[in-house]
């Protein structure tokens, strides 16, 4: 029995008292609903701000971490810095970081065993973009993103406790959802990878969906039976609609 997980991504949006603001609103609507396991993913900054505000079952997560421990690394913020704020997720490889950042499967393996060793738990992201998609790619691009990870990882720890998230890039912000039928067909797929490469996750391991995710499509998409949870981004910055999704969750 995999618990649903709810995780909304705030992305770098809202200054300490919006954050504060958003929070609350979240604990206020969330706090209630049983069986899900919610996480709210702010800013670095707003971490310290927002750990304050959370009740049971309500999680802090962090966007990224560091690939390295702590030291000579500008700019980046170690994983065990993370777990020391009350952290106990991390968003890795989300699509943005890979095509802004230029993140690659070598640096988000380096950033996920960083994690673990700090006992977080990684959310990896992996999907297609619209042109990959279209020349029929999603499995391979996907098989890519999760192996890679996992041959870097060492059989050691493998992927460990943590979650993979299926976002298609091309539904991303754009209110162009993957069906319920597309979302169940590529998490299937990410299960028999798992069954091929980590056979003792491959029932365990939740696999969430994201990519405009909304209260209207929220139940089709968590009825999926592969379909374990969301992450969620624009819908995390309205405490009413991320709740909404929530409720959804805890209902299926
Ligand atoms: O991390 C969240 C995803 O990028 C989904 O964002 P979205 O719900 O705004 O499409």
């Amino acid at each position: 029995m995999r618990t649903p997980l709810i995780a909304g991504n705030w992305k770098m949006n809202g200054l300490s008292a919006d954050a504060v603001a958003l929070a609350d609103g979240v604990v206020q609507r969330v706090a209630g609903l049983d069986g899900i396991e919610t996480v709210i993913c702010p800013p670095f900054v707003h971490l310290p701000g927002v750990a304050g505000r959370l009740s049971d079952g309500i999680h802090l997560g962090a966007q990224n971490c560091a690939d390295a421990g702590q030291g000579a690394r500008t700019g980046e913020i170690a994983a065990d810095m993370l777990a020391d704020l009350g952290v106990r997720y991390v968003i890795l490889g989300h699509s943005e970081r890979r095509q802004f950042y230029g993140e690659d499967d070598a640096t988000i393996a380096a950033r996920y065993a960083q994690a673990l060793g700090a006992g977080l738990r990684p959310i990896l992201c992996v999907g297609e973009t619209l042109e990959e998609r279209d020349a029929g790619r999603t499995q391979a691009v996907v098989a890519e993103q999760i192996n890679g990870v996992i041959d870097r990882l060492g059989s050691d720890t493998g992927l460990g406790h943590g979650v993979i998230a299926y976002e298609p890039v091309w539904a991303i912000g754009t209110g162009r959802t993957a069906t319920a039928v597309q979302a169940q067909g590529v998490h299937a797929f990410i299960r028999e990878i798992l069954g091929e490469r980590q056979p003792g996750l491959a029932d365990t391991m939740r696999l969430l969906y994201g990519g405009s995710m909304k209260p209207a499509n929220a139940a089709d998409l968590l009825a999926q039976p592969d379909v374990d949870g969301g992450l969620i981004g624009g819908a995390s910055l309205d405490a009413e609609d991320f709740a909404a999704i929530c409720a959804a969750a805890a209902r299926g």
